[in-house]
């Protein structure tokens, strides 16, 4: 498998029916501009569906891969290494932020288990039974994953991403669930981007101290030095400094592009993995949409490289997609903007007032 295949088969969105887009947009009574961002997500989005007006988003749902990251065992996240699957029991039982937020949107979430480091009897079968591997390796000193299990892992998030355009979802609310993971994605992110650790290393979900921050440091440069020897093989990058669930993530952004579906973005887990896909196909961010700033620096750093303006900017750290799915009811209010507000009333074109005066004179 080579990642850069998938160039080929992603296109950018209908820039015709953007075109027609604008055209109804210039109709509408509301003046120019007078909506500001609204304006240009409801375009975004009608070339994206291919569908002018635009139809409305109501078949959203976040998907959130999961797993454990070796490297938490370095004490670099405010979580004990391996307690990845305490995060998504409180999903599935309905008391984490994600949760509280779906409830409240009326959002089905799915969680995918990409490699959680735990018996799989602790959780339901429909969530472990994609398990490409028992927690990912400890990045500063060993491989995450084999190249083997790295594809796996795309080929997962390939075949999610599929299922979920088969069922009828018209936008992805992408997040993670992954301890130890903004360690690998801070990797990932300045490797990319050739950066310092010191430059990318932010304080992580449950904020941590000065000399937690300076181990973590430490450990994105040490994964950093095992990252450049294999920059040029995207696979191999991410088998060797990514980790299961952020594999399967960069599969499933790849092949959601390829099938035309739009994904909003969460925190830097989720712009380190599109930041690869990016590599692997630069149009594949045209799909995309940045939810929210986490406030994370390799977060910012990524975004800025793919030109995504995040719609908010509200600090929220937790993860697990909440930080996306609260920009969900903005672009829900985007497309119904679009697609209900009224046209002008037509007013004759100077073609038609000519003609008009002819067929007047040819009566008289
Ligand atoms: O969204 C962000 O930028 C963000 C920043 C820090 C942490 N998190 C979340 O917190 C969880 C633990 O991350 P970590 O690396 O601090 O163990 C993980 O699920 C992340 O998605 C998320
Ligand atoms: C205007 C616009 C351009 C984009 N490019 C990638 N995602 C995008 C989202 C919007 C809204």
């Amino acid at each position: 498998m080579n990642l850069d295949d998938f160039s080929d088969l992603i296109e950018r969105p209908d820039g015709s029916v953007r075109r027609d887009a604008e055209e109804r947009r210039e109709r509408l009574l509301v003046p120019p501009g007078a909506l500001g961002r609204l304006d240009e997500l409801g375009e975004w989005l009608s070339a994206a569906q291919q569908s002018v007006p635009v139809k409305p988003v109501d078949r959203p749902r976040v998907v959130l891969f999961a797993g454990d990251h070796g490297v938490a065992e370095l004490d670099v996240s405010g979580r004990a290494a391996g307690s990845t699957h305490q995060l998504v029991r409180a999903v599935l039982d309905g008391s984490s932020p994600v949760a509280v937020l779906a409830r409240r949107f009326s959002v089905p979430v799915r969680v995918v288990d990409a490699g959680l480091d735990c018996d799989p009897e602790l959780l339901p079968e429909s969530v472990v039974r994609h398990r490409v591997r028992r927690g990912s390796g400890r990045i500063d000193v060993e491989d995450a994953l084999t190249v083997e299990e790295a594809e796996q892992s795309v080929r997962l998030g390939m075949r999610i991403a599929d299922e979920e355009a088969d069922s009828g979802t018209d936008l992805v609310v992408l997040g993670d669930l992954s301890v130890g993971g903004t360690t690998a994605a801070s990797t990932l992110i300045a490797a990319l981007c050739g950066t310092d650790a010191s430059v990318v290393t932010g304080r992580g979900g449950a904020g941590i101290d000065d000399l937690a921050w300076m181990r973590k440091c430490a450990a994105v440069r040490d994964a950093l030095r095992r990252a450049r020897p294999v920059l040029g093989d995207l696979l191999e990058l991410l088998a060797t400094v990514g980790g299961a669930d952020l594999a399967a993530t960069t599969g499933f952004l790849l092949q959601s592009a390829v099938r035309r579906m739009p994904v909003v973005l969460d925190g830097v887990v989720s712009a380190a993995c599109a930041l690869v896909a990016q590599r692997a196909a630069f149009r594949a961010p045209d799909w995309w949409l940045a939810g929210q700033v986490s406030g994370e620096p390799a977060q910012a750093k990524a975004l800025d490289r793919m030109a995504l303006t995040p719609l908010l900017d509200h600090g929220l750290t937790v993860g697990e997609g909440s930080g996306a799915l609260l920009a969900l009811p903005l672009v829900q209010a985007a497309a119904a903007l679009a697609a209900e507000l009224p046209e002008r009333a037509r007013e004759a074109g100077p073609e038609e007032e000519k003609a008009e005066s002819e067929s007047e004179g040819a009566t008289a």
